[in-house]
């Protein structure tokens, strides 16, 4: 059993890989308690061959992630060059390695010219030839994040943090709570849609692909010609990518079919 850890700036995802498909999932926020999280860790540990980690986190959370995990974790970084990607970054290391990691997953699986999209505590945007290239990227804030800068910056705007703009008509609000969602709502999809325009011209046609990944999709409502893909693991998929290059790993043929042939 391969064990993949994700840590973001706001939760560590845990997916755990046999046979070339996902045995299990976990998340932890790190706001919450950790003890139902190490709880299943000591269920797992004695089944996992190979541990292999993502992580955007400060080094506190790193050092906690090491400390309750407790065995040998192999941690991503980003390079010039992996699983023929090719990193548009003048200094490789500073793109955030789970931006690194989707892409990975994504040329393995389409090699077509790809817009990928992650929303999580920032939304990132990261365009890829159908040859590997990397061409480079967006960062802007998630949604979490843009509601929390408005109930910290502002003096009348407190709004609570569930996201309440799934049906979204993008009408104009007459309450300070829709205004904020619908607001939010506006400027994510807003950048979703500017993103999707960049890539017709950075790619010189309708005839790309979308992955996404996080909690919602932000694509969903829109319309567009491209072929799209919403993947839940996309970091960790990468992540057992980057453990076969490294050779931490020894997927099959068969599993990395099952892995990665999203076009059926
Ligand atoms: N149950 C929850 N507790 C705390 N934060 C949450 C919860 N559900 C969603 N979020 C928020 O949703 C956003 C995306 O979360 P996540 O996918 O965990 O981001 P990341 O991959 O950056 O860690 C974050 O801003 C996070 O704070
Ligand atoms: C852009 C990010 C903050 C996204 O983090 P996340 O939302 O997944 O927690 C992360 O990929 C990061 O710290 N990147 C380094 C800067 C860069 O990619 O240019
Ligand atoms: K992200």
């Amino acid at each position: 059993m391969i064990l993949c850890l994700d840590a973001g700036n706001s939760s560590l995802k845990l997916v755990t890989y046999a046979d070339g498909s996902v045995l299990e999932r976990q998340q932890w926020h790190y706001s919450a308690d950790s003890s139902a999280l190490q709880n299943w860790l000591q269920t797992i540990v004695a089944k996992v061959q190979v541990i292999l980690g993502s992580c955007v986190a400060n080094a506190d959370t790193q050092a906690f992630i090491e400390a309750i995990v407790n065995e040998p974790i192999h941690w991503a970084t980003s390079t010039s060059e992996c699983s023929g990607v090719v990193n548009a970054y003048a200094q490789p290391e500073n793109l955030g390695v789970d931006r690194w990691l989707t892409l990975l997953a994504s040329h393995c699986a389409l090699q077509q010219p790809t817009l990928t999209i992650d929303h999580g505590t920032a939304l990132t945007f990261d365009w890829l030839t159908a040859a590997g290239q990397h061409l480079g990227g967006w960062i802007t804030p998630g949604e979490r994040l843009m509601r929390n800068s408005l109930n910290t910056a502002t003096s009348r705007v407190r709004t609570g943090l569930e996201n309440n703009a799934e049906n979204a008509t993008l009408a104009p609000a007459v309450n300070t709570q829709a205004g904020v969602s619908l607001g939010i709502y506006a400027a994510l999809t807003g950048a979703v849609r500017q993103a999707i325009n960049t890539s017709e011209q950075c790619f010189g046609t309708r005839r790309f692909a979308i992955v996404e990944t996080g909690p919602t999709s932000l694509c969903q409502p829109l319309s567009y010609d491209a072929d799209y893909y919403y993947k839940k693991d996309l970091v960790t998929l990468g992540l057992l990518l980057w453990g076969q290059s490294q050779d931490l790993l020894d997927l099959t043929d068969i599993e990395i079919s099952r892995l990665f042939n999203w076009k059926e």
